[in-house]
């Protein structure tokens, strides 16, 4: 039995439910392979978030890094609960625009901002614009001056901290392709060409040194960092920083092994080191920035699929295929990354033997999860992946011309449909002839 199944999710049948709804239900209603969140987890990380900062009496904002998950709906869950976002591209930008997220709440970020993206931002009169290269300074403004507008900017320095964490997921080290780096002097040099511009007003510091962290230290030591750079700005340039933006990172249990600390608590030791850097360097204590996408929509998201062929391979562990795979989740072939799973219609029941949970895409990697113990299963079973609510469906594919799946949010014993299915006309719906 998986560890995350505690009885109250399972209803009188037996079968594993999401928001108090049974999901076989919302298989047989919507189909597989599904995306299912539970709303509340969504809302309650949120909250919880903003609790640690209210409890710390610091000026804040909880900024979900969309690129974990980027639907309207998402959106619009993460503005009803107050908290800001950033996004990375146009296209997060319209999604946002669509859902009728506050464009005061919106960082941009990115490490090659076009034209066109940067004009999208200025238009649009985002909160802010997270600079991260000498191009996009020189790009930012020659726009402010033809629309003759201003936007307030944050600088994105690289801290020089390698976070424990998958190699693709470090984003803090020297040698990273992220922000503007300290020991060369590319950051002063950057502050200097922000301050000395009349169209850009700046706010402040930002990192962010990776994903799925678990580890503490590389917090703490990034707050320092941050810290120390706007101690040596206000020194050099007599600049204060007015925001510190730590980004996010923060690791979640995704299989047994995992044992993060909670998302929250990373948060208030930023936040505590936050405070004594200001006192040790005599500087106001400057409002607080997270960027949290996968601590937010992560454990708030299931796959649901359903178990088709099997086949038995001597010696070793049988393969399991579901009508899913790479394509909904790319995440265990291009990061190794684990997951655990359980069948819908009984997640407590006793495992019989381990399988190789494979997806249905033609690339041998394509394996789900290596290691799953299992019960019984049968074709036609739903089988339900934990822990998939970041980076699956945003990072989806039609590879092999595969649909994507559905998206549906369940809260309040009610499942809404909040992304439809793709369907074959929709793969053939930009293919122009040729003959
Ligand atoms: C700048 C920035 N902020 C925030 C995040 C969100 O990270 P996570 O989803 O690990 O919380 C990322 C992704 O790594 C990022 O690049
Ligand atoms: N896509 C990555 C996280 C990337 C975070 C963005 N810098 C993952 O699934 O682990």
């Amino acid at each position: 039995m998986n560890s995350q199944i505690i009885p109250n999710l399972v209803n009188d049948k037996g079968h594993l439910m999401i928001a108090n709804l049974d999901t076989l239900e919302l298989a047989k209603e919507f189909g597989t392979p599904l995306v299912v969140y539970d709303v509340e987890r969504i809302r309650n990380q949120i909250r919880s978030f903003k609790k640690v900062f209210e409890e710390e009496k610091v000026n804040y904002a909880v900024s979900y890094a969309s690129k974990a998950f980027s639907t309207i709906a998402m959106y619009q869950v993460c503005n009803q609960e107050g908290a800001y976002t950033d996004v990375v591209s146009a296209g997060e930008l319209y999604t946002a625009l669509q859902a009728g997220f506050p464009m005061e709440r919106v960082s941009f970020h990115g490490n090659n901002k076009s034209r066109q993206e940067l004009e999208m931002a200025v238009d649009h009169h985002v909160g802010k614009i997270m600079v991260d290269n000498f191009y996009e300074i020189e790009l930012l403004s020659q726009i402010l001056e033809q629309k003759d507008s201003h936007i307030d900017v944050m600088l994105r320095i690289t801290p020089g901290i390698s976070a424990h964490t998958h190699e693709y997921d470090q984003t803090g080290q020297v040698d990273s392709k992220f922000g503007f780096d300290l020991e060369s002097g590319q950051a002063d040099q950057a502050l200097k060409e922000v301050l000395a511009n009349p169209r850009m007003n700046m706010l402040g510091l930002h990192a962010h040194i990776g994903s799925q962290i678990f580890e503490l230290n590389g917090f703490q030591m990034a707050a320092k960092k941050l810290m120390e750079v706007a101690a040596h700005w206000r020194d050099k340039f007599n600049y204060e920083s007015r925001v510190i933006n730590v980004g996010g990172g923060f690791g979640i249990r995704y299989v047994a092994s995992d044992q993060p600390l909670k998302a929250e608590d990373f948060v208030r030791t930023i936040i505590q080191t936050i405070k004594q850097e200001s006192q040790k360097y005599n500087l106001s204590l400057p409002k607080i920035e997270i960027e949290p996408g996968r601590s937010i929509a992560g454990p708030a998201g299931y796959n649901l699929y359903t178990i088709g062929s099997r086949k038995e391979v001597k010696g070793l562990k049988p393969y399991i295929t579901v009508d899913g795979g790479m394509g909904d989740n790319i995440r265990p072939a291009l990061y190794q990354a684990e997951y655990e799973a359980v069948l819908a219609k009984d997640p407590q029941a006793q495992s019989i033997e381990t399988v190789r949970i494979a997806g249905k895409y033609c690339e041998s990697g394509d394996i789900l999860i290596s290691d799953q113990a299992l019960p019984k299963s049968e074709p036609g079973d739903i089988l339900v992946m934990l822990d998939t609510g970041a980076y699956g469906y945003s990072m989806a594919s039609n590879y092999n011309r595969n649909p994507r799946p559905a998206v549906v949010f369940c809260e309040n014993g009610q499942a809404k449909l909040v992304v439809e299915r793709e369907s074959l006309t929709d793969l053939v719906h930009l293919d122009r002839s040729y003959l």
